[in-house]
């Protein structure tokens, strides 16, 4: 989708960091026909991303129209200011944090090439890393946000957001401060969570790990990212995530005082705190809060389980029978059942078409779990 008030994206596109995003970023505009030109300084890198398709080798007559900086944190500013003062183009890096990489650049810079950088972050990514990760379709529909400092060039901002279009996410445009307050609290701190209670499977007895089913997998599956890129990321948010882990320490010592206490039949509940059934519900009110796919209101959803048999051509079978049924299908999990050779599907869709759906599966001949 693009947005004919904002500057077009011709290219050349140079991508610097041919990793997960970087590559991500390059396949997409290669679809859409235009000049990649990639830089890593992994040689490895560099050679699989080509050979994905995703682009050239840079030569040193190469002129981009943006330059889209995709390296670690801790090497964001480092490779913005190299690439302002190299280029005459628009330069974007897409890092996890926003305000520590501008003060660098901004200390290092005229306000000429100052005024051409605009920092962004896309809302999309995985656990994994490398160019083998990426994906054209890793950012449809999602949120990425556009951090303009006060002295951003428009035009500079228009064509970084024409890019976040191109890539098929949803811009959001905010001060590179509130974003840094903003990921501390949708990102990072979720990312420690997940951290903490994964750090409590490592060294469990097999036995209690063989009854995990999909709410461990789902709790902890970031915690499986590179440890290295997220040191960098907290490193660079330390004030913002500290404030929120100070928070979860109140909430943790209220949880544990509201776990110990009696419940109301068993006797009188001491202390002023919240108690368990609060603490819950306030968990329930935070689900509910996160805005639904393409940044609109949460859509209330239900989850269909269908089991299905461990074959080829299986899968694709379930999702063509449920485009025929005509629902569409929000997301998908998939549990391997370590009992039978069928996989436990998790179907989540609208909640207003569950019934309907379930009943037209069963009708042909699947076997569901209500
Ligand atoms: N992993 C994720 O899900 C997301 C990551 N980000 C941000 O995107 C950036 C890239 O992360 P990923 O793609 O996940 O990492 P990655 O490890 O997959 O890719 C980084 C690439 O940069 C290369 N590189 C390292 N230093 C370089 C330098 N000085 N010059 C040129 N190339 C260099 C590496 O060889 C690698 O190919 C990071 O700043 C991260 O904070 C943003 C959104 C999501
Ligand atoms: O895998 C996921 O769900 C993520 O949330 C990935 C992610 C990692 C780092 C970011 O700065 C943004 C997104």
């Amino acid at each position: 989708m693009t947005d004919d008030a904002l500057p077009a994206l011709v290219g050349p596109v140079e991508v610097v960091g041919a990793g997960l995003i970087g590559a991500s970023v390059a396949l997409v505009c290669r679809r859409l026909g235009l000049d990649v030109v990639l830089r890593d300084t992994s040689v490895e890198h560099l050679r699989t991303a080509h050979g994905l398709g995703a682009g050239r080798a840079a030569t040193p007559d190469d002129r981009p129209q943006l330059v889209v900086v995709a390296v670690p944190p801790a090497a964001v500013a480092e490779a913005v200011v190299d690439a302002l003062h190299r280029t005459d183009a628009v330069v974007t890096d897409v890092g996890s944090v926003k305000a520590a990489p501008l003060a660098s650049v901004a200390a290092r810079v005229g306000p000429g090439e100052l005024a051409r950088y605009v920092g962004s972050h896309p809302m999309a990514g995985s656990e994994r890393s490398g160019p083998l990760a990426a994906s054209a379709a890793l950012f449809d529909g999602r949120p990425w946000a556009v951090t303009p400092h006060a002295a951003a060039d428009p035009d500079a901002v228009g064509l970084v957001e024409s890019l976040v279009l191109e890539c098929g996410a949803a811009p959001i445009r905010m001060s590179p401060e509130e974003h840094d307050r903003a990921v501390a609290r949708i990102s990072h701190l979720p990312h420690l969570a997940a951290v903490l209670v994964a750090g409590r499977l490592a060294a469990a007895p097999a036995e209690h790990l063989a009854l995990s089913g999909q709410g461990v997998r789902d709790v902890t599956r970031v915690a499986a990212s590179d440890p290295g890129l997220w040191q960098q990321i907290l490193e660079a948010n330390a004030s913002a995530v500290l404030d929120l882990l100070a928070e979860v320490r109140t909430d943790l010592d209220a949880l544990m005082t509201a776990v110990a206490a009696p419940s109301a039949e068993s006797g009188p509940v001491t202390g002023t705190g919240p108690d368990l059934v609060e603490i819950l519900a306030r968990g329930n009110a935070g689900t509910a809060a996160i805005p639904g796919k393409h940044g609109g209101p949460a859509r209330p959803t239900r989850s269909v389980f269908v089991a299905v048999p461990d074959h080829p051509g299986e899968l694709a079978r379930l999702f063509g029978d449920a485009g025929e049924i005509g629902v569409n299908i929000e997301d998908v999990h998939i549990d391997h059942d370590p009992a039978r050779p069928v996989g436990l599907t998790e179907l989540v869709v609208d909640r207003g078409s569950a019934d309907r759906l379930l009943a037209a599966l069963e009708s042909r001949g699947w076997t569901t779990h209500r």
